[in-house]
């Protein structure tokens, strides 16, 4: 009797609860049903639907930021066009519409979320909806709600629906007392943003949920990733980006990091094909489920340099913005990924000089290279 009056007290709270996402008058599945409350605690399964042969069935939450476009045209090269579906709360431009499936998808909405998943036979999910560091820091209830829990509704829907699942993690996963030069997978992580706190969080909850409930869990902590084609989301690491569209139209560019600040980086190609990658691995190479990965480190001042090298003319000024420079200072300066290059063979293919290059290329700027030799 008494357990039927805790379980009655149990679920009216799960109900009520904001982070449940389950205010409606339909009793959702994840809080009676198919729950990992449900999967037995010995679960040793790692949760792969499709046969071998079959291609996975792709859902991109958060898919219109920086990476999410880049990666469903690298998926979908691989798996086909229509079995990965872009998702995000936005409105797709026309070139992202009309190359391939996009629905809307509020992370916050358990309910659709899960429609979505079985109406499409999802069977792989990359998790990529976040409020990155910055406009974290300017808004913590959202990045609080988001970042946390739109986590939750995802671990459970990967769960119940024994989907493969990625979530990026990210070096503001690190925090001041984390060794910074070079840091290792494991160590201490106390870092002192939401952004930060709420990517822990993601580990910690995707790695429990591996070894508690076999779910497979997949995750990498990118370094700050530069790319051409789509612009950055509210990060620390934005500048590196901006550099760029600066030089090639005003021959001008304000930085709001110190000249000195050293972070780990990485070109986008690199970035997607290492997540393509890890999610193609063995299970049984991965001795993790949490990796560093790590391309390149530094300052604005070397950036600034190699820049230099294209567009000779280049002004640069120094504007710091506190909050970006006191997170930039307790981030990592050097990444440690020897186990991601040991197990699943990481690789990157982009240093500082090629990805200046290659940026400059497509943002068709070579008129304006100058001859350095
Ligand atoms: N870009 C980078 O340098 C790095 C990115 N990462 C991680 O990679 C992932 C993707 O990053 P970016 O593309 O740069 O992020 P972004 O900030 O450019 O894009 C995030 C997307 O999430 C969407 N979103 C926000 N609230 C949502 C909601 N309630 N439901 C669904 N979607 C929602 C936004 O509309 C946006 O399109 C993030 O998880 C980020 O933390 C990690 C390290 C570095
Ligand atoms: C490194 C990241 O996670 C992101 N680019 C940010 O600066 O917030």
């Amino acid at each position: 009797m008494a357990i039927v009056k805790n379980l009655g007290r149990t679920l009216s709270q799960l109900l009520q609860s904001p982070g449940c996402g389950c205010q409606t008058s339909i009793v959702p599945v994840r809080c009676i049903g198919v729950s990992p409350r449900q999967v037995t605690s010995d679960a040793s399964f790692h949760s792969v639907s499709f046969s071998e042969t079959d291609h996975p069935r792709v859902l991109i939450t958060g898919g219109l930021g920086q990476l999410g476009v880049g990666l469903a045209k690298l998926l979908r090269k691989r798996f086909g066009k229509n079995n990965v579906i872009l998702s995000d709360i936005r409105k797709p431009p026309d070139d992202v519409f009309y190359n391939g499936p996009f629905i809307y998808s509020d992370i916050l909405d358990y309910k659709n979320l899960r429609e979505i998943v079985v109406n499409n036979r999802i069977t792989w999910l990359f998790h990529y909806s976040a409020l990155l560091s910055a406009v974290g820091e300017a808004n913590v209830p959202l990045a609080r709600a988001v970042n946390i829990t739109g986590l939750h509704n995802i671990l459970d829907i990967a769960a119940e629906h024994s989907l493969r699942l990625f979530v990026p993690s990210t070096i503001g996963a690190f925090g001041p007392t984390s060794p910074r030069n070079p840091t290792p997978d494991l160590c201490i992580q106390r870092p002192r943003t939401i952004y930060g706190v709420s990517k822990v969080h993601a580990e910690l909850m995707g790695e429990y949920y591996h070894y508690r409930y076999g779910l497979d869990f997949r995750c990498l902590r990118y370094p700050g990733i530069i790319s051409a084609d789509s612009q950055p989301g509210g990060g620390t690491t934005d500048y590196a980006v901006q550099i760029f569209h600066d030089a090639i139209k005003n021959g001008k560019f304000q930085c709001n990091l110190k000249s000195d600040t050293r972070l780990p980086m990485m070109y986008i190609d690199d970035c997607l094909k290492a997540t393509l990658d890890v999610m193609e691995a063995p299970a049984a190479s991965l001795s993790m489920r949490t990796y560093n990965i790590s391309a390149m480190s530094f300052s604005p001042e070397e950036l600034v340099q190699e820049v230099k090298k294209h567009i000779p003319e280049l002004q640069v000024t120094y504007n710091v913005d506190a909050v970006r420079q006191a997170i930039a200072d307790s981030w990592p300066m050097n990444f440690d990924d020897s186990n991601a290059r040991r197990d699943w063979g990481w690789k990157h293919d982009f240093d500082l000089s090629e990805l200046v290059t290659t940026m400059f290329n497509i943002l068709g700027s070579d008129s304006r290279v100058a001859q350095i030799n």
